[in-house]
């Protein structure tokens, strides 16, 4: 039987009055894509945010690989493994692709990332290689010499899932990773991650589009107003009534 990577345990969380988490319970198997789909403002964003720990929970725990990261620093959370990607671009549009994809590999060697050390990471051989194969397996090989500003948007979002990769993440979290794609661009993105899929790491993604959503996920579970009203396979999620009036039948199809 599979482990679970990360437990989020009976979280709440308010905004004022407004409730985004309410007694959320929700549990990602290692090696698995879990998406989080539900309709505008329904806490999706909230909830990767505390699994992340740039909002800390009211209530209720976070476990990861059996460890409570609640209250624990974003960036302590991210050297534990949890690396989140895409949503807005936290690429370095200046830089080579090639610097680009090195920096996270140094900010986790080093525990942090001084903008000044690029020159002396450029020179760093073995950290040069390994951002050359990720840049490789996104696809960018060929243009790692170029700055990261010319890039089309879904060059861009190849970029930073290789600076994620770099990071070599036990747990990858993908905010909308196709958002704002072009049909091609988004059929490419599913293809690359289908190829990660097949590697075995285990994913969370939060997506709007359907057709990303059911050809990535082993498991779904959707929120409609900060509660979880379903969970299963994507067959079960698709049958689910609930599902189909909260959300599968509403306008963002
Ligand atoms: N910092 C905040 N302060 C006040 N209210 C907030 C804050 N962040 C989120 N909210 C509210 O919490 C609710 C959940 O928002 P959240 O962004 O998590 O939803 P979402 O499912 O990610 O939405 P979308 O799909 O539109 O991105 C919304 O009503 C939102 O307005």
């Amino acid at each position: 039987m599979s482990n679970v990577v990360l437990h989020v345990a009976d979280v709440h969380k308010s905004f004022g009055g407004l409730k985004a988490l309410s007694d959320v319970d929700l549990q990602v198997m290692e090696g698995t894509t879990h998406a989080i789909i539900g309709p505008n403002g329904a806490g999706k964003s909230t909830l990767l945010n505390v699994c992340i720990g740039r909002i800390p929970p009211d209530t209720g725990a976070v476990v990861f690989d059996g460890e409570v990261i609640t209250g624990k620093q974003p960036h302590e959370i991210n050297q534990m493994g949890v690396v989140r990607v895409f949503q807005t671009p936290e690429i370095f549009p200046d830089l080579t692709l090639l610097q680009n994809v090195m920096v996270p590999a140094f900010a986790k060697r080093d525990g942090a990332f001084r903008l000044n050390a690029i020159q002396t990471v450029s020179n760093q051989h073995d950290i040069r290689d390994e951002a050359e194969h990720w840049l490789e397996d996104v696809g960018l090989k060929d243009q790692k010499d170029m700055t990261a500003a010319s890039l089309s948007r879904g060059d861009k979002r190849r970029l930073e899932l290789a600076m994620g990769l770099i990071q070599r993440p036990r747990l990858l979290l993908l905010d909308e990773p196709t958002a704002g794609m072009s049909r091609h661009d988004t059929n490419s993105t599913i293809d690359l991650l289908r190829k990660i899929k097949a590697r075995g790491m285990t994913k969370i993604i939060i997506e709007h589009d359907m057709h990303v959503v059911f050809s990535l996920a082993d498991r779904i579970s959707v929120l409609a107003q900060g509660q979880i009203i379903a969970d299963g396979t994507p067959d079960e999620v698709k049958g689910n009534p609930k599902v189909q009036e909260a959300y599968l039948g509403g306008p963002r199809q």
